[in-house]
């Protein structure tokens, strides 16, 4: 497909670390609240805004707190690599608005120390949580051949879009460096259970599109990034091998005899050297086969053309991180590829410090570097001394906390807000849009790709005429609103309805 709809979804992991007391005074109430209190305290203006703890907002993504305590948002569906990397971040950004309201509600509340949201893949209790990937793809895409390829793709791509982590020494191993977070926490190559099994590729078949023509490719193997420049090459580097399986190209054969195996063996030899094998007796090392499918991506466009902008960009990204692995010299990526940012800084650490591996301070130096607080996490922290290359800017993450992507997601941000204008009571899904007094009149809209829909529009014409009625607010009128400004209406009524009282007679 040239044209493809993406979406990524992010659970955050949640910690409240109480305050040690002085010395010479008692603890007091500095208790470390609970991770599930702590998402309670977290989704207040959440549940304020949308009357529940699962509400679509106007920027056309998703906002979820399950029974657990990882709080999660999917991003609005996105047809651009970069709307779909803003919009990412814009979910980091929400959930840092949330952590500061959190904090000067629990202080008030009695509680001491520090809330942390980060956006990584396991918890200090070796819990993992999950970045799942959705992409729309054809309904003919042969599923076989789609796995025989994705698969080792998938089982290898962390060599190049790896968070990287920090593993310390247990009985069977010295603490060392890891390509990934979430390897170890896969379980089988494909199924249609997420949670029990954790399959790499999950196929439950929900398209959120029409059905006969496309599914919905769900891939949960992958680590939450912090990188953009890493979440380009990421998903920009899956569509071109998507968009090879689905024109039918050769696209070789790597196959792999054991995928769980191969992709922990991987994970944990940072020297790229570690060999796995492949159906038919070959073994190969992660480099060969990412350069395999590679060489064969670059030959398909030199054949076919490229199918947007960034497609170079990402060839020579993937090109400069397979040659960082192969030869050992990781400052060719140490800007741009999380795990190699990320264990450059634990090596200067432990340099300056004098501190072995398997020394605690590094894995809070892994997890902070998750720590979506702008001015603590030390992602941010690299980003603010300009030691990290980013594709986005600060003001598109800005733009994206408020503005939805032009894809059906502009539609649902539309009809989100014009409805509250109204206070006109209304639900929406991936699909469905409802006013809640007019259920026969539910619209469905299949095509993910829709900018516009005359129905919706009839359907808010009801409500009365937005070009006269409805007054765009400012984004610093926004702001003021609620504790986060994606949080915030973006009409209010400012017609005849809202006029001045009837004067008294
Ligand atoms: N037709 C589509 N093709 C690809 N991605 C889509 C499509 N429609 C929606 N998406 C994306 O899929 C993701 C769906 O996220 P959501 O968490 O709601 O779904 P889910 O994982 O199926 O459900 P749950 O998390 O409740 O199990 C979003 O990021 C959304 O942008
Ligand atoms: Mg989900």
């Amino acid at each position: 497909m040239d044209r493809r709809v993406y979406g990524v979804e992010t659970e955050f992991g949640l910690v409240h670390r109480p305050a040690a007391a002085p010395e010479g005074v008692a603890a007091g109430p500095g208790r470390g609240l609970p991770p599930d209190e702590l998402a309670r305290y977290l989704f207040r203006p959440v549940v304020e805004f949308g009357r529940s703890s699962n509400i679509f907002i106007p920027n056309g993504s998703r906002l979820y707190l399950d029974v657990g305590s990882h709080p999660e948002y999917a991003t609005a569906e996105c047809a651009d690599l970069l709307d779909l990397i803003a919009c990412d971040r814009a979910g980091e950004a929400i959930m840092h608005d949330l952590a500061v309201w959190t904090q000067e509600r629990i202080t008030a509340d009695g509680f001491n120390g520090q809330v942390y949201v980060l956006k990584n893949n396991v918890d200090s209790a070796g819990n993992s949580y999950g970045s799942h990937e959705n992409y729309l793809i054809p309904r003919t895409t042969h599923f076989r051949r789609l796995s025989s390829i994705l698969l080792p793709f998938l089982v290898t791509r962390q060599i190049i879009a790896g968070a990287g982590r920090v593993v310390p020494s247990d009985t069977e191993r010295e603490a060392h460096f890891a390509f990934s977070q979430r390897a170890d926490h896969m379980w089988e190559g494909i199924s249609s259970a997420t949670t029990r099994s954790r399959p790499i590729i999950n196929t439950r078949d929900e398209p959120h599109a029409d059905a006969a023509e496309h599914r919905r490719l769900h891939v949960i193997v992958g680590d939450s990034n912090m990188s953009s420049t890493t979440s380009l090459l990421r998903y920009g580097s899956t569509d071109l091998v998507l968009r090879m399986v689905e024109s039918g190209v050769p696209v070789g054969d790597f196959e792999l005899e054991n995928p769980i195996g191969a992709i922990r063996h991987i994970s944990h030899d940072i020297t790229g050297q570690a060999k796995v094998r492949i159906r038919g007796g070959d073994e190969f090392t992660a480099v060969e086969i990412q350069r395999g499918l590679l060489e064969r991506a670059q030959r398909f466009v030199r054949q076919h053309g490229a199918h947007h902008e960034h497609v170079q960009e990402i060839f020579e990204l993937w090109e400069r991180a397979l040659e960082a692995v192969q030869t050992g010299d990781h400052s060719l990526i140490d800007r741009d590829i999380d795990w190699a940012i990320k264990k450059r800084l634990v090596e200067d650490v432990a340099n300056r410090q004098g501190i072995g591996f398997d020394h605690p301070r590094l894995e809070q130096i892994d997890m902070a570097y998750h720590d979506v607080n702008p001015q603590r996490g030390l992602f941010h922290l690299l980003r603010r001394r300009g030691l990290v290359n980013e594709v986005i800017t600060d003001e598109q993450v800005q733009q994206a906390m408020v503005t939805p992507p032009a894809t059906r997601a502009a539609i649902r941000g539309e009809f989100l807000s014009t409805a509250r204008a109204y206070g006109a009571e209304c639900t929406v899904d991936w699909v469905h849009h409802k006013l809640v007094d007019r259920p026969l009149e539910t619209v469905m809209l299949k095509d993910p790709f829709a900018t516009e829909d005359p129905r919706i529009e009839s359907l808010l014409a009801r409500l009365g005429d937005p070009s006269t009625q409805l007054r765009e607010l400012s984004l610093a009128e926004r702001q003021q609103q609620s504790a986060s400004v994606a949080l915030s209406d973006r009409y209010v009524l400012a017609g005849p309805a809202a006029a001045a009282e009837p004067p008294l007679i």
